[in-house]
């Protein structure tokens, strides 16, 4: 009997303790999991905001970023959650009404108002960068530009955001900022491998940047930049062609056909078939076009499309200038180029073109048979293929492309070969490419100049750590509760 009682006593004991340790390792698993759950990802995932206007010249577009709260630091974070795009033409086309201008951006800043946390507001931070149009403008008349940025600064200043100022940002920034974009959302810049060139085609300038031997800087300063970023520095060549946009070069290549006076213009840029009266004036009033109106006493000429390749070709070579370069080489116009270096990433109006011609993804040879095709094809069937198409746009995209070749083989020298280095993009993970998100990451400081601290192991790592711990615990537990149970069998086995 005694001995019975002492077992029973045994066993109460015994459950006692494996109780006590139960709720001891449960305990320990929860403020585990809880502390490494918390230190590593917030549970409620907080986001900060930013906003940057892109004042294009054809139009203003407002960007929505957002990142983690507390980890701005850390490459590839910093994402495009929204995009809208403000009605109308871009600010510079407000000269006339500059009052106009900031009034023209309140239904996107009410939609990024509704967009963005209440409590958030007051510390988003909040920027304008104007280019080319804005640019050209300011060469015409400086007060009129001036009148057009103060109305939009009023309108920004008016919004519940940290308004941090709006200003017309220089081609080289432009250019710049575009390839910090596209290597910072590629990875690119954290990883310090090798980098992307940028190409941007905008509708009154285009941009070419790209890392290069850093003996150019010596060659032509201007088109030097230098960046440290993540530990790493990069020596950049960057340039923009002002005038060079696909807009403004349609009216570089409509002056020079219309300066014979003639009451019409043959263009083989344009579908056969197609036929619009154009105002002189839509061509020769923009600071691009240096040559003055024909001395004719009409306003109009007669635009009429012919669609042939090879003769639009010539059309387009005209435009660039490829004698008098004082540099060891130039791309066109005397501006210094060094060679061509590693891949490329082509955006805005190249993509837009280039994807519309359904030529993102041929050789250069394939893209000139199918350009020729594509532009000799009438105009009313150009037309009735694709009926939802701006036919502003419709009309352009034989000229815009053959521009576009032109400007990458005659203009900055790919070949055949380097050809199939260029990639059109218009997103990479999400977020537009462009010099916005390149330009707020500079601006907030978000890209240190030195490579942040890493963890040990990633927030997965410590996950996956303390999954196996976990069962590793639960599997002692298991093993310890059916232990218990053995000695009281075999005990009970033996009185018996
Ligand atoms: O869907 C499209 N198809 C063709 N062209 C487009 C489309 N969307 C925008 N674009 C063109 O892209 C260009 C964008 O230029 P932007 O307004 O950024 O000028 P900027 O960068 O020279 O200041 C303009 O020529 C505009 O017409
Ligand atoms: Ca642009």
């Amino acid at each position: 009997m005694a001995e019975q009682r002492e077992i029973k006593e045994n066993n109460a004991w015994h459950k006692a303790v494996i109780l006590f340790i139960t709720v001891l390792v449960i305990t320990a698993i929860v403020a585990l999991v809880t502390t490494a759950v918390l230190q590593n990802q917030p549970l409620l995932q907080k986001y900060k905001y930013g906003i940057v206007l892109d004042a294009g010249s054809s139009h203003t577009a407002v960007y929505i970023y957002e990142w983690p709260a507390e980890k701005e630091n850390d490459t590839g974070r910093v994402q495009q959650t929204h995009a809208c795009k403000v009605k109308g033409a871009g600010i510079s086309s407000y000269s006339v009404f500059p009052g106009q201008a900031g009034a023209s951006l309140k239904s996107c800043m009410k939609e990024a108002e509704s967009l963005i946390p209440l409590r958030r507001h007051h510390e988003t931070p909040l920027y304008l960068g104007a280019t080319a149009g804005m640019r050209l403008l300011r060469m015409e008349n400086q007060s009129l530009s001036d009148l057009v940025l103060g109305s939009v600064e009023e309108a920004l200043r008016s919004s519940p955001f940290s308004y941090q100022g709006a200003r017309i940002i220089t081609g080289q920034e432009e250019g710049a900022f575009g390839w910090v974009t596209v290597n910072y959302l590629s990875d690119r810049l954290k990883q310090g491998s090798g980098t992307t060139g940028a190409l941007d085609l905008g509708g009154a300038s285009t941009q070419i940047s790209f890392v290069a031997n850093q003996d150019g800087a010596e060659e032509s300063a201007e088109n030097a930049v230098t960046f440290r970023l993540y530990g790493n520095d990069y020596f950049l060549y960057t340039h923009s062609f002002l005038c060079y946009g696909k807009d403004q070069v349609l009216k570089l290549a409509l002056s020079q056909q219309t300066q014979s006076g003639d009451s019409s213009v043959l263009d083989p840029c344009f579908h056969p078939g197609y036929s619009v009266d154009r105002d002189y004036s839509s061509v020769y009033s923009s600071p691009c076009v240096m040559t003055g109106k024909p001395l004719v006493s009409r306003d109009s000429f007669t635009h009429i499309g012919t669609g042939n390749a090879s003769q639009c070709q010539e059309v387009v070579r005209r435009i660039f200038n490829f004698s008098g370069c004082s540099f060891s080489r130039c791309s066109f116009n005397g501006v210094y180029q060094p060679p061509l270096q590693g891949p490329f990433g082509a955006f805005s109006a190249f993509y837009f073109v280039m994807n519309f011609l359904n030529l993102t993804s041929d050789s250069l040879e394939r893209s000139r048979e199918k350009l020729a095709l594509y532009c000799s094809t009438p105009w009313t069937q150009i037309k009735q293929q694709h009926p939802d198409v701006k036919e502003k746009y419709l009309a352009e995209y034989c000229f815009s492309g053959s521009y576009i070749l032109s400007l990458l083989t005659d203009g900055y020298n790919f070949t055949s070969d380097t050809w199939t280095h260029i990639t059109f993009i218009k997103k990479i993970s999400g977020s537009d490419a462009g010099w916005t998100l390149g330009y707020m990451l500079n601006l907030t400081n978000m890209i240190p100049a030195e490579a942040p601290e890493t963890p040990p192991l990633p927030h997965a790592g410590y996950i996956t750590l303390l999954f196996f711990i976990s069962l590793l615990l639960f599997f002692f537990l298991l093993f310890l509760s059916l232990r218990s149970r053995w000695p009281r069998c075999n005990s009970q086995t033996q009185i018996i």
